[in-house]
């Protein structure tokens, strides 16, 4: 049987470029599969914001990752994986080898797991990071391979370094590769600054693939596909994709309300329904499918349609 985890090492095998929606939820994650994206990333900063209406400032614990990937998991089939941040494994090696078994359970494909301190992590593109030993790195890595072992799973595994602010770019690739050597499968240098950079990562680090993280307003100048396939990178990753889309439409529509006591709909001129109107959100979450498989077993809840 194919897992989402052989789906994404195929991916990774092939010559496409992997681009991946960050999604916090089941509407984001569904918005994204009917756009035909064949991979998403669950972002831990839109956990963060859209879950606990919190920062990205370690906040988070396994448990409001673990239900983020499983709601995540269980609206995609395993042809369209899901790649997840890890944070730090939120703890030393054995918890980071509980969290990790716990992923795949989830149905996890992919994870990251980076170098920041547990205690002072925070979004990779905010100031004043503190870095994790080396040492403690390396078997946050090696307890998160042995875990993919224990549990017979072809999990990816990504390195995450945030050495760049502090330790340079050479001290970044010194943490990636020792990352790649503890079994990492793909590497991940958080915070880049130019397109120097970019390039330069996937040239030093090659033949292991490389992941570009695009972060609107953070520290990384954003680039389309084409540019970066031409950089290098195998898979880019959007995390505010869906956290920032709602948050500018969230704005919009509260000063709407507040400002008239009521919303207008909006209607599509060409089929005359509502935009984004109940039946719209309903739709794009299964509705139909949901109605068939009703019918198809004998159900008689949904026999006229719904
Ligand atoms: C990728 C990331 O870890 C995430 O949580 O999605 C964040 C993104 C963000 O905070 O905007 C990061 O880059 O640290």
């Amino acid at each position: 049987m194919n897992t989402a985890a052989s789906t994404l090492r195929a991916q990774l095998a092939s010559d496409e470029l992997i681009i991946c929606p960050g999604v916090q939820d089941g509407l984001s994650a569904r918005v994204c599969l009917a756009e035909g994206f064949k991979t998403l990333y669950m972002t831990g900063a839109g956990t963060s914001a859209v879950h606990l209406g919190q920062p990205d400032l370690s906040l988070l614990t396994p448990d409001d990752m673990v239900r983020t990937a499983t709601l995540l998991t269980s609206v995609c089939p395993p042809t369209v994986p899901v790649i997840a941040d890890c944070d730090t494994g939120y703890g030393g090696p054995l918890m980071v080898r509980r969290t990790v078994q716990r992923y795949i359970r989830a149905g996890v494909a992919g994870l990251h797991i980076e170098d920041q301190m547990l205690d002072s992590k925070r979004c990779g593109h905010l100031m004043h990071k503190i870095l994790a030993p080396v040492d403690v790195f390396v078997a946050r890595i090696r307890a998160a391979v042995a875990a993919r072992k224990e549990l017979g799973s072809e999990l990816v595994i990504i390195a995450r370094t945030d050495a760049l602010q502090s330790e340079g770019f050479e001290g970044a690739v010194k943490r990636l590769r020792a990352a790649v050597e503890a079994g990492a499968d793909v590497v991940f240098l958080e915070g880049m600054t130019s397109l120097e950079e970019m390039g330069r990562v996937t040239e030093v680090m090659a033949p292991t693939p490389c992941l570009l993280n695009m972060v609107g307003g953070g520290v990384t100048p954003l680039v389309d596909g084409e540019t970066a396939r031409r950089l290098g990178f195998k898979v880019v990753i959007w995390p505010c994709f869906a956290m920032t889309a709602a948050l500018v439409a969230y704005r919009a529509a509260a000063a709407e309300l507040k400002g008239t006591g009521m919303l207008r709909d909006t209607v599509d001129g060409e089929t005359g329904r509502v935009v984004g109107g109940i039946r719209d959100v309903f739709e794009v979450c299964g509705l139909e499918e949901a109605v068939a498989f009703d019918r198809e077993v004998g159900g008689a809840a949904f026999a006229e349609g719904a």
